[in-house]
């Protein structure tokens, strides 16, 4: 319980009691403050204790004054302004009141203490709440810290007698803010801001003069002056007037008070909210803090990855370095060739002006060298045919290792056309023999096809060619016609030149086409040398056409279309396997047969359409024997007619007989178109060097003479000139 004691103006002396008032008076104090009934003075008189002494000793002069001047009255009563003046409300039911409306929560110092104690804590209010809440919570602190310094303590709560353990007191803080006792308005409303005093109720009755006059010394300038005058104790209406101000100070006191009990009654509600703001604030700092946490984590990765992005972009930035620097030396030398295209496509555009100019020309020069090149086939032919239509060549064969005991006969190159031969058996026999060239032992294969190419040349013109080697078994036709691994004869050397040739006549716009068969002729049977199959076909010699009567051809014999000269000696490898051949006396593999190779040129000029066919026959004729060294009776006879009926082909042409025996024999047969009319024939004639020969020899090179003088008529070319039909 809490009770408000108004200080009293220590000059006052209270009546010792009711008794003592005079008539109708009334004790002013009472009714003036309302002081309640409770209120215990002891008997005590409450003035100044500097007066009291001398309100005892002018006690006689106060009760003179009174009877002398308002008690002497018979209408002496209080001044009639008295009612008006207004009662102060106790400040115990202002606080009841206060506890009331705030229910269960009582306002207690020690409460309060407690709180102060536990909020007096000093809060950090983030910046980011403003300046109205910072303001806010140093006021309530500085609130706190006022209050606390007035909460009285524990020992003069329990040794307090009253229910109310202290009083309030306004401290000079507050009473500099009260308005002067004349009533004027303040220049400051009375604020929270105050500093409340407990002090025990009985040194604060004892001190209460002092305090109050203390307090009234710090109040206004007014009040000091009424407090501080001397009003004599007669002088009621001085003490009245002083009691008026006294209790227009008390009025605003205690309007202080209310204001600053309405400031404490509202101080939970804003410690409440200031817990909650506190709670919100600490929630919001550990959100802050995890977001805190969180940032920074995020800023050391993202440091790292900074890190890793700097070494990166300084790597890329090395290389961009580099790329540049590749880009300018690039676009240096583009620039370069760039110039160097300009220059190139000038040169380019120059030159095509000079091929074009070369071009015609070449076109003008071509068709110079086309022309040239029939002058020099009509030229060359035209020497082939001075040279005669049928050419002999003398081919005498050396021994061999193994034959190095047999005698030789006594050979005598007289030239390179002709040569004499000597018996060296003592009959002293010597023989000249005239060709159109002579081959001693020694010479090579190179040097007998040297002679022979001309005619193969002149197959790729357009004439017949037949070339066979003609003369004993043993004698070396075969060596000359198909030759040895390491020495090739006529044959091979042949089949080069052709595709050789046809390379250089297609630069001159001649394309040729080649065709070859095999053919093989033993006791007067054709036999085709490319059939592997073991049958038997019948092979038969036919005319080619009614106009031409010595054009032949060999029915059912396979003709192969040659694109390669391997293709051809492949061909030619197996035409030699099925080729017959036997020991004979004069050779351990003589040619029981005569086999002829068939190969047929046709070259086309598309541009001048031109068509040239010629033909070559190349034949190695099986060996003449004598029968009387022979084994094979049917057999050599067969060959001995057949080179008996060529040699009267030969000779009836060298005759110019009218007939001409072609078809007596197979082989005249097959060679008609070779031997006469349109052809070129060459003859090799092979003879042995020995002495035991010397008779064969003798016959052949007889025989070969006469040959070599035959004369034929002018050979004519199988050329077709413009004739479109042929394309
Ligand atoms: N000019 C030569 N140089 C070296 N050796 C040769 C020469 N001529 C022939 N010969 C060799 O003489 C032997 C007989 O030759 P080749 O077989 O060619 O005779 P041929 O006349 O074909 O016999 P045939 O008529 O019986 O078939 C062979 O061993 C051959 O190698």
């Amino acid at each position: 319980m809490m009770e408000s004691k108004i200080p009293k103006p220590s000059f006052i002396k209270k009546p010792t009691g009711m008794a003592s008032l005079p008539g109708n008076a009334r004790p002013p104090f009472s009714d003036l403050l309302n002081v309640p009934a409770d209120l215990d003075f002891n008997g005590k008189r409450f003035a100044s204790p500097e007066l009291v002494n001398a309100a005892v000793l002018n006690r006689g002069k106060l009760r003179r004054s009174r009877s002398a001047t308002d008690l002497s009255r018979p209408n002496f009563h209080r001044p009639k302004f008295v009612p008006n003046l207004e009662t102060i409300s106790s400040a115990k039911s202002n606080l009841n009141s206060a506890s009331n409306s705030q229910g269960k929560q009582v306002f207690r110092p020690t409460n309060l203490r407690r709180s102060v104690s536990a909020t007096d804590i000093n809060m950090r209010v983030p910046s980011s709440l403003g300046p109205e809440t910072n303001n806010a919570a140093q006021q309530f602190k500085r609130q706190l810290s006022s209050i606390t310094s007035g909460l009285p303590s524990k020992a003069s709560k329990t040794n307090g007698t009253a229910s109310a353990t202290g009083r309030v007191f306004a401290t000079k803080s507050v009473t500099s803010t009260i308005a002067p006792a004349s009533g004027q308005p303040t220049s400051k409303k009375p604020t929270t801001a105050f500093k409340a005093k407990v002090v025990p109720t009985k040194t604060a009755s004892v001190n209460s003069s002092a305090s109050s006059e203390k307090s009234s010394s710090s109040s206004g300038g007014a009040a000091k002056k009424v407090i501080n005058k001397r009003i004599p104790p007669y002088d009621y209406k001085a003490r009245f007037q002083d009691l008026l101000e006294k209790h227009q100070v008390l009025k605003e006191k205690l309007e202080n008070l209310r204001q600053v009990n309405s400031d404490l009654e509202s101080l939970p509600q804003k410690y409440d909210d200031c817990l909650k703001e506190l709670n919100k604030l600490k929630q919001d700092h550990e959100k802050l803090n995890a977001e805190h946490v969180s940032v920074v984590s995020e800023n050391a990765s993202l440091k790292l990855k900074n890190v890793s992005l700097s070494t990166s972009l300084n790597e890329t930035e090395c290389e961009l370095r580099l790329l540049k620097e590749q880009y300018n030396a690039a676009d240096t030398e583009r620039h370069q060739l760039r110039e160097l295209v300009k220059s190139l496509q000038e040169k380019s555009s120059a030159l095509e002006q000079q091929n074009e100019a070369l071009r015609e020309d070449n076109d003008k020069k071509a068709e110079i060298l086309f022309r040239a090149n029939i002058e020099r086939k009509d030229l060359h032919n035209t020497i082939m045919d001075l040279r005669g239509n049928i050419r002999v060549f003398c081919r005498v064969r050396p021994p061999l290792v193994s034959e190095a005991d047999r005698l030789e006969s006594a050979w005598k190159y007289l030239d390179e056309q002709s040569l004499e031969i000597g018996a060296t058996d003592g009959s002293n026999k010597r023989m000249e023999f005239s060709f159109d060239h002579v081959f001693h032992s020694k010479t090579t294969q190179e040097d007998i096809f040297e002679n022979v190419a001309p005619l193969i040349q002149s197959a790729l013109d357009g004439y017949n060619v037949c070339i066979f080697a003609y003369g004993q078994t043993g004698s070396g036709k075969t060596y000359t016609m198909d030759g040895v691994t390491d020495h090739l004869g006529v044959i091979p050397r042949t089949v080069d030149l052709i595709f050789n040739a046809v390379e250089d006549y297609k630069r001159l716009g001649w394309e040729y086409e080649i065709r070859v068969n095999f053919l093989e002729i033993y006791n007067e049977i054709l036999y085709d040398l490319l059939d592997s199959s073991g049958t038997t076909k019948e092979l038969e010699i036919r005319m080619a056409n009614a106009k031409n009567k010595t054009d032949v051809y060999v029915s059912n014999i396979i003709e192969e279309t040659v694109q390669t000269k391997n293709h051809l000696r492949q061909l030619m490898s197996i035409a030699k396997s099925n080729r017959a051949t036997a020991c004979t006396a004069g050779n351990e593999r003589s040619s029981r047969s005569h086999a002829v190779t068939k190969i047929q040129l046709i070259g086309t000029h598309r541009e001048k359409t031109e068509l040239s066919i010629g033909s070559i026959n190349l034949v190695d004729l099986a060996g003449s024997e004598s029968p009387k060294t022979s084994t094979r009776m049917d057999e050599t006879k067969n060959i001995n007619r057949s080179l008996s009926e060529l040699s009267n082909v030969i000779l009836a042409l060298v005759q110019k007989n009218e007939h001409i025996p072609y078809r007596n024999s197979k082989l005249t047969h097959l060679l008609m178109p070779s031997l006469g009319g349109n052809s070129k024939t060459l003859m090799f004639v092979n003879v042995s060097p020995f002495q035991d020969c010397f008779n064969e020899t003798v016959k052949s090179l007889r025989f070969a003479s006469q040959v070599n003088a035959c004369k034929m008529q002018k050979v004519r070319k199988n050329k077709i000139l413009n004739n479109s039909s042929i394309f």
